[in-house]
């Protein structure tokens, strides 16, 4: 069990100027946070951490960041490593793929926590983020004809998420021949290779047969000549925590704050006036995640309505508030809550 470590009132005064050697011995009684350093999942991590109040001051080149505000550090590393830093126990939080996590091995759906250097559930994802939303899949140039992933069984498969793909063709493999997975045993006959980007050229470039790489509009696959003909991972970007960090509490806090970041993103407030008579018609309109609220309006028959809307319904809601003849109908954003 983690011993629990509380949370102090009061941070130590943040000092700038501190030294390499300082840095790390600062290090020890902190909470590590990774948060990928570039790539498509920085800049939406960097308005989650401005959401949760976590304050920072990154100096250039720098990858680690004290928080001046909660007793932790900010870790910048590539996406693709943070799984295994997470995992691994060193870090304590982090915010990565869906994708990254089952290529580094990790099953963090599972609460099994195993001993050692284990990979069952060292990581447990704490939150879906609901940005970065993608998915692995299997390609093939169109004009190959090859539209069954188990055509490429024996053929050459070019990709970043080397674990995942030969795991991917063993299990066809398998299958193919019949035995069960778990007694199968025999090479991989499919030639899985890894690049490390532009994955799509490989094909056009005579290096692969197919390939397995990330497809989020499609637009890079379409214009590779590629087509999709098989899904391995379904991704979006997750908070994850290893399952023996010392500091619960302050995890449980930064889980709070994130979900406040995620539904402040997710509903807009509308505030409108209707007549009263109309009341009825504008809560159906309107329900709010539990009710609306209804304030009088002095010296007229009408009523003031606010309520949580989801954002993605704003516009049809202002719409139907405007047919049925409610006035002043604004929309706010909301910049942080608790629901
Ligand atoms: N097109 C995409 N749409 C949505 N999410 C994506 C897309 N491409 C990648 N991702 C997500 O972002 C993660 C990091 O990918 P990205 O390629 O940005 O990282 P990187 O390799 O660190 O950056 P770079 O490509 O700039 O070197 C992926 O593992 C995946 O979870
Ligand atoms: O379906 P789409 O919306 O076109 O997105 C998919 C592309 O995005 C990612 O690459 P990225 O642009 O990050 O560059 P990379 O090839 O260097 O990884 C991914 O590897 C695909 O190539």
């Amino acid at each position: 069990m983690p011993v629990p470590v509380p949370i102090p009132n009061q941070i130590a005064p943040f000092h700038e100027s501190l030294t390499a050697m300082d840095l790390f011995s600062e290090l020890n009684d902190r909470l590590l946070f990774a948060v990928p350093k570039k790539g498509r999942l920085h800049e939406v991590c960097l308005e989650f951490l401005a959401g949760a109040d976590i304050q920072f001051h990154r100096k250039p080149r720098h990858d680690i960041a004290l928080v001046k505000n909660l007793p932790m550090a900010l870790v910048f590393l590539p996406a693709a490593d943070i799984a295994k830093y997470v995992g691994r126990g060193g870090v304590d939080l982090g915010i990565t793929g869906r994708d990254i996590i089952a290529e580094s091995g990790y099953d963090a759906t599972s609460s099994t926590v195993t001993e050692g250097d284990g990979k069952t559930g060292d990581i447990r994802e704490v939150l879906p983020l609901h940005f970065g939303r993608c998915r692995l899949m299997v390609q093939t140039p169109i004009r190959s004809g090859i539209a069954d992933p188990r055509d490429l069984i024996g053929k050459r498969v070019v990709t970043s998420f080397e674990g995942l793909a030969q795991t991917y063709f063993r299990r066809l493999e398998a299958e193919q021949a019949g035995v069960p997975l778990a007694e199968y045993t025999a090479p991989l006959r499919t030639t899985i290779e890894f690049v490390s980007g532009s994955v799509e050229a490989a094909c056009a470039l005579g290096l692969a047969d197919g390939i397995v790489d990330l497809v989020e509009s499609g637009e890079t696959m379409r214009a590779a000549g590629l087509q999709a003909i098989a899904t391995i991972v379904e991704s979006e970007a997750v908070l994850i925590a290893n399952q023996r960090s010392r500091f619960p509490d302050l995890v449980a806090k930064i889980h709070a704050r994130i979900e406040g970041v995620i539904a402040s993103r997710k509903y807009v407030y509308i505030n409108y006036n209707v007549e009263r008579g109309l009341l009825d018609q504008a809560k159906v309109i309107t329900p709010g995640r539990l009710a609306p609220t209804v304030n009088a309006l002095i010296d007229s028959d009408g009523v003031a309505v606010s309520a949580m809307v989801l954002t993605a319904d704003v516009a049809e809601v202002m719409d139907q508030l405007k047919a049925i003849g409610a006035t002043d109908v604004m929309v706010f954003n909301i910049s942080n809550c608790r629901v």
